[in-house]
């Protein structure tokens, strides 16, 4: 027997003052069929940002969420303000109402209101995002080296003035972020972290170890300092036979250089009592792809990472560095942000770009999902074609647009928030 579907709604939205944390984590507990853990709770609660959280009420019963989070993201070009959007959750009893698109479209107005050009958010299925106007700018791979397969090539880079060492990851808190804020700047995704989002990503209690043992750390480093790390834990494990049969779970890897990137790998490779390796959020151009001896032990798998909205084309798109000269007039489709809908210019190089209003006509039509999922340079727009997403009057301006804003590193967020 099917029910009937109820109806829609328009629910009445506010912000959320702290004191309803309880409510919020009520709703977000249910939503995500978590359990309460008081310190999963308190991370939570340190990163929110209470003036940026949105509740949806019906009467007065909190039954929908979301929240806005002010980072410094790594576009082409440089790091750049972007909202990062978390927390959404409807109540169970409530969805499929409209709840969640309510939300959206306020979040996008305020957005626009504070002259925020750019959101970006993690997604929990990957269908939720595009009718919002989100598009996939990011892929990640997720790797299961089996150990057997774990050489590194003869070319692989290494510098003997360089150690490892085992270190508890609190203790080279510092040396850590001092690798990651020197990597940051060089890929698009790459997003600054607060204090509070450190204290999170080497949080260690027993909600956090989720039954795969303590977290721990490797460093390389020289007589100057630690130049890369690896943040891991290992579910030890042995077979029936007593055969030894561990996995090393990597959560992060980061180094400044080749060499002390090869040698971290190394590491985390070749770990005794370790039959493999699950590397569960890694680039699609991870150097390590480069640097086995036989690459398909890689056993890659494929998601989609961070979606990017552009929530203001005309703040947002001359905000980015390009590739290579363009000059492409586009009809941009954007029914849920109508201020971007319509026809733009874009002219640029590689010192700078314009992006204005004009009548002339159209060399493409783009849904704004497109700019989204090209604007941190990882997306070729071909595709987009290919799919009857994209349309092309004017022959070869596809490849021209795509060429400007296409970059050499492939974007990656690289933390999920
Ligand atoms: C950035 C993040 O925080 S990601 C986390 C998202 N949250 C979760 O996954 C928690 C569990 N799920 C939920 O809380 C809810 O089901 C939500 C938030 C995914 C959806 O909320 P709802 O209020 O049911 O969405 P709403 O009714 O506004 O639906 C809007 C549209 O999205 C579609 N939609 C909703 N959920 C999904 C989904 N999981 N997959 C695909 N489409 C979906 C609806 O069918 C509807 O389509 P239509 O416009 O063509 O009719």
């Amino acid at each position: 027997m099917t029910s009937q579907p109820s109806p829609r709604f328009s629910p009445a939205i506010r912000t959320l003052d702290k004191s309803e944390w309880p409510l919020w984590m009520a709703v977000f507990q249910e939503a995500f069929n978590q359990e309460f853990a008081p310190s999963r709770d308190a991370r939570f609660k340190s990163v929110v940002e209470f003036d940026r959280s949105l509740g949806a009420f019906d009467g007065d019963v909190l039954v929908g969420t979301t929240a806005g989070l002010s980072f410094s993201m790594t576009v082409p070009g440089g790091p750049r303000p972007v909202c990062g959007v978390t927390a959404v959750s409807v109540l169970p009893s409530h969805r499929r109402r409209g709840v969640l698109s309510s939300l959206m479209r306020r979040q996008l107005d305020d957005l626009h209101e504070r002259g925020e050009a750019l959101a970006a958010l993690y997604a929990s299925e990957a269908g939720i995002y595009g009718r919002f106007g989100y598009g996939r700018a990011v892929d990640n791979l997720f790797f299961r080296i089996p150990r057997r397969g774990a050489r590194l090539a003869a070319h692989a880079p290494s510098d003997p003035a360089l150690r490892l060492r085992v270190a508890r990851p609190a203790e080279v808190r510092d040396d850590l972020e001092r690798v990651f804020e020197a990597v940051r700047p060089t890929r698009p995704g790459l997003y600054a972290r607060s204090a509070e989002r450190w204290s999170a990503l080497l949080a260690d209690d027993e909600t956090a170890r989720r039954g795969d043992g303590p977290l721990r750390c490797v460093v390389a480093e020289d007589d100057a300092g630690v130049r890369g790390y690896a943040l891991f834990r290992v579910k030890a494990q042995f077979t029936d036979h007593d055969v030894p049969d561990g996995e090393v779970l990597l959560m992060e890897l980061f180094a400044v250089d080749p060499a002390a990137y090869t040698t971290v790998w190394g590491h985390v490779l070749d770990r005794d009592l370790c039959s493999s390796v699950f590397a569960y959020n890694r680039p699609a151009d991870d150097p390590i792809i480069h640097l086995l001896a036989e690459p398909r032990h890689l056993n890659a798998g494929w998601l989609d990472e961070m979606w990017i909205r552009v929530v203001d084309l005309e703040r947002a798109m001359p905000m980015r560095a390009y590739s290579a000269a363009a000059d492409v007039v586009i009809e941009v489709e954007d029914p849920v942000c109508p201020w971007n809908q319509g026809r733009w210019r874009l002219s640029c190089d590689r010192e700078g770009a314009t992006w204005s209003r004009t009548t002339d006509p159209a060399d493409l039509t783009l849904p704004v999902s497109v700019l989204g999922a090209a604007y941190l340079g990882g997306r070729p727009l071909g595709t987009f074609h290919s799919a009857g997403i994209a349309e092309e009057h004017r022959r070869g301006a596809l490849r021209e647009l795509s060429a400007a804003m296409l970059w050499e590193i492939a974007p990656w967020g690289g933390l999920t928030f």
